[in-house]
């Protein structure tokens, strides 16, 4: 394990207490959906490896307690288990309990006041109310279920422990109460206002949340991955000694986040209370009855519904083709610690798209960690601390300009640890970059290098570009022998995995000092790269960027896979990103998802975080969306045009390659971000190069061979010919190949 994980298991946020408090807790009964499971079995033999690595031992339950708890982060329960099954140290042993800041009173007072509001009876929601809600209309007003917040975050023991007070921090902090109650109502509101504002509610943790994450968008810019400083409390800052709101306010906060319960807007109450009340002895009960308990979301009552422009996407798309540059996304692979991350900081640096204060401000921060070397890598790192709820295992995207070309940069942080994910970035990707330690040649072939390889393959990228990086530490500086010997052996193994010679190109490099990045080499022991054409990584990059831009397909349906969901801001509640595989799209658009067979409106586009009327195939793009619950959408969906949808289907006929022995059994499928659990039902055939059958029925696929298999999905996905997958068994890739 390198440097780099190494700081992955510092990045944890939790003191030590959390490993020796251990309370009585109830354990709720946890009910698992099915791609819970699928997660499970997915992930739980990859951390048990992790642990394995380091001599440790963990049984499924502590390792899908740790998973659970972590959202799925791989690192981050490798990280709490390894220090969870650490042998304590005497002084962590006899460690007293911390003394209590006033602050961590005050926070734990008030977090068990909010608990004290987890049941609340109906009737008294609205006990401040100036008026009186008919007793059959408070049913339609207060949440169906008990409102009940979940106890603990899932699973048992100490991560159950430490869940639980975190959320009681993070309710605390959002809702810190004194218990001072003589200020106004309108402090009060003010106060529920700010959450709004803020963009940042307390959220309900309700199953469906945990099912379908809800992210606030990236910051563009991001916070260095190590070190995590400990949280200080603000010289100066002064708690929030506002009240809580009333039972009423906090109920029409939080009716805004949910956007499928009726909710009152503040101008539905005062228009009932305005409206004259019918003399029907009950006085202003009957004023309640113009309240619209129908109005049924944020949209509707926030947002005017967005018109389109009716504009000729072909024609406008085909009209700028003179004015507009050359672009490709490329997906970073390669093993760990080969210098992903800093060749990545290196470009971006030399290209303009960072500043030289942002890395002088890494450098120090990296320096007094004694990991300077890091601070380049530390501009690709999106930090956890940014991400809501410590979600860490989604790629980051960056993007940079030369005068030519627009690039993204799709950045996996975690994707040695989980492939799923390389998968999901891979795909949306035009080629693919991958860095090679020339130092290192021997691990990365037995490790990612070659996985990396045949999954880029696998999800169809053509072109790849092979940075040998650090050639300035090998034994030699930069030894042109150290870098043929590279080349053969990449090139060996990239043809052996059906890469064109003509879709191959090499760069020596090395990212750390930036030679032959953005610019040509300099200094004597680097004019072989020049005298063998050798390009430097950027020009290589404009090389291959050419072809994307014309490799687009505008008239056919639209097809876009949800790959991530977020919430943009308050008036862009509900958005999604994505590359478009075929079509177009404009703002004001009615566009359908599959599986949920359910219509949105595109409000706004964003292609390179720029503000766009329309967006086309080959493009990467973000789109807010109105007039859907995000209910209904789920990372891996389709977002397709409504005249032509995609069908939703749980059989497919696969043609596959084989990389590991197969029998009818079950498998994870996998296409772009969509994963599902399934299982072979049937080998058909295996068939040659052409697509001919050599043998029916055979009973087991060999590695190496060619195949038709029938897979029957355990629940119905939009998937449609022509679709690359990817099956995995046992957290490995078995066999790749095409739907029919
Ligand atoms: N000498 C030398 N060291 C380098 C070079 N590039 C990266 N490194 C060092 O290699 C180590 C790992 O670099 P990273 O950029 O984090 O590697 P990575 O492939 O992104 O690692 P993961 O994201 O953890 O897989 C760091 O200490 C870097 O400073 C290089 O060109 N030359």
């Amino acid at each position: 394990m390198g440097v780099a994980s190494m700081q992955r298991v510092k990045n944890v946020d939790y003191d030590e207490n959390d490993l020796y408090d251990e309370p009585d807790y109830d354990e709720p009964e946890e009910t698992y959906t099915d791609e819970d499971r699928n997660n499970f079995a997915t992930l739980t033999p990859v951390v048990r490896a992790e642990l394995e690595e380091a001599s440790l031992q963990a049984s499924d339950r502590e390792i899908e307690d740790a998973l659970w708890n972590y959202y799925w982060d791989v690192a981050k329960s490798v990280t709490y288990l390894k220090n969870s099954k650490k042998p304590k140290t005497q002084e962590q042993l006899v460690k007293k309990e911390k003394v209590k800041s006033k602050f961590d009173q005050a926070a734990e007072k008030s977090a068990q006041e909010s608990d004290s509001r987890n049941m609340i009876p109906y009737a008294s929601w609205f006990r401040d109310v100036p008026w009186i809600l008919p007793e059959d209309k408070l049913h339609s007003l207060v949440p169906a279920m008990p409102f009940q917040r979940p106890v603990l975050l899932g699973g048992s023991s100490k991560l159950a422990k430490l869940a639980e007070e975190r959320r009681k921090k993070a309710t605390a902090t959002s809702i810190r109460a004194n218990g001072n109650t003589s200020l106004s109502a309108l402090d009060r509101l003010t106060k529920t206002k700010a959450f709004t504002e803020n963009e940042k509610p307390v959220v309900e943790d309700t199953p469906e949340r945990r099912k379908y994450p809800i992210r606030s968008k990236r910051e563009p810019t991001p916070p260095p991955r190590e070190p995590t400083p400990p949280s200080v409390e603000r010289e100066g800052e002064k708690p929030d000694l506002r009240a809580l709101p009333t039972e009423f306010g906090y109920t029409l906060s939080t009716s805004l986040l949910d956007r499928d319960r009726p909710t009152l807007s503040t101008s539905d109450v005062l228009a009932a209370a305005k409206a004259p009340a019918k003399q029907t002895g009950n006085g202003l009960i009957k004023r309640t009855e113009s309240l619209s308990l129908d109005t049924p979301s944020l949209d509707r009552v926030q947002q005017a519904k967005v018109k389109s422009k009716g504009l000729d996407v072909p024609r406008l798309w085909e009209e700028e083709k003179a004015k507009r540059k050359a672009s490709a996304a490329f997906v970073v692979i390669g093993h760990v610690d080969h210098g992903k991350s800093t060749l990545m900081g290196r470009l971006l640096l030399d290209t303009g798209a960072v500043a030289q204060r942002d890395i002088d401000k890494y450098q120090k921060q990296a320096s007094e960690l004694g990991k300077t070397s890091f601070a380049l890598a530390w501009v690709m790192d999106t930090g956890t601390e940014e991400r809501e709820r410590g979600v860490t295992f989604d790629f980051a995207q960056h993007h940079f300009s030369t005068t030519s070309s627009d690039f993204t940069i799709l950045d996996a942080p975690g994707h040695r640890d989980f492939v799923p994910n390389m998968i999901g970035g891979a795909s949306m990707a035009d080629m693919a970059l991958l860095v090679v330690d020339a130092n290192q040649l021997d691990s990365g072939m037995k490790g990612q290098t070659k996985e990396h390889i045949m999954l880029a393959k696998a999800v169809g990228l053509k072109r790849i570009i092979v940075a040998v990086n650090k050639l300035d530490s090998t034994s030699q500086a930069w030894d042109q022998k150290e870098f043929t010997r590279v080349q053969a052996a990449v090139t060996k193994l990239l043809r052996e995995s059906g890469f064109a010679e003509d879709d191959i190109a090499f760069v020596p490099c090395s990212g750390l000092s930036g030679q032959n990045v953005a610019k040509k080499p300099s200094g004597e022991d680097t004019t072989w790269i020049g005298k063998a054409h050798l390009p430097p990584l950027l020009q290589a990059l404009e090389a291959f960027s050419t072809e994307s831009a014309q490799n687009v397909d505008l008239l056919r349906p639209l097809r876009m896979q949800v790959v991530d969901l977020f919430r943009g801001s308050i008036t862009n509640p509900l958005s999604v990103s994505g590359r478009i595989s075929s079509g177009h799209l404009q703002v004001g658009d009615v566009v359908y998802l599959q599986p949920a067979g359910e219509t949105a409106t595109v409000k706004a586009i964003e292609v390179s975080e720029e503000p766009k009327d329309f967006a086309v195939a080959g493009q990467i793009c973000t789109l807010h969306l109105q007039e859907i619950s995000s209910q209904h959408i789920k990372s891996g969906d389709m977002l397709c045009s409504q005249a032509d949808p995609v069908t939703v289907t749980k059989d497919l006929s696969l043609l596959i390659s084989v990389v590991d022995p197969l029998l009818p059994q079950p498998v994870d499928v996998h296409m772009g971000r969509l994963h599902l659990p399934g299982t072979i039902k049937q080998l058909v055939e295996t068939v040659d190069s052409n697509g001919e059958q050599l043998k029916r029925k055979p009973r087991v696929l060999k590695g190496g061979q060619r195949a038709r298999v029938k897979v029957s999905l355990d629940e119905g996905a939009a998937i449609e010919a022509g679709e690359r997958i990817v099956l995995r068994s046992g957290g490995a890739t078995a066999a790749y190949g095409t739907v029919e």
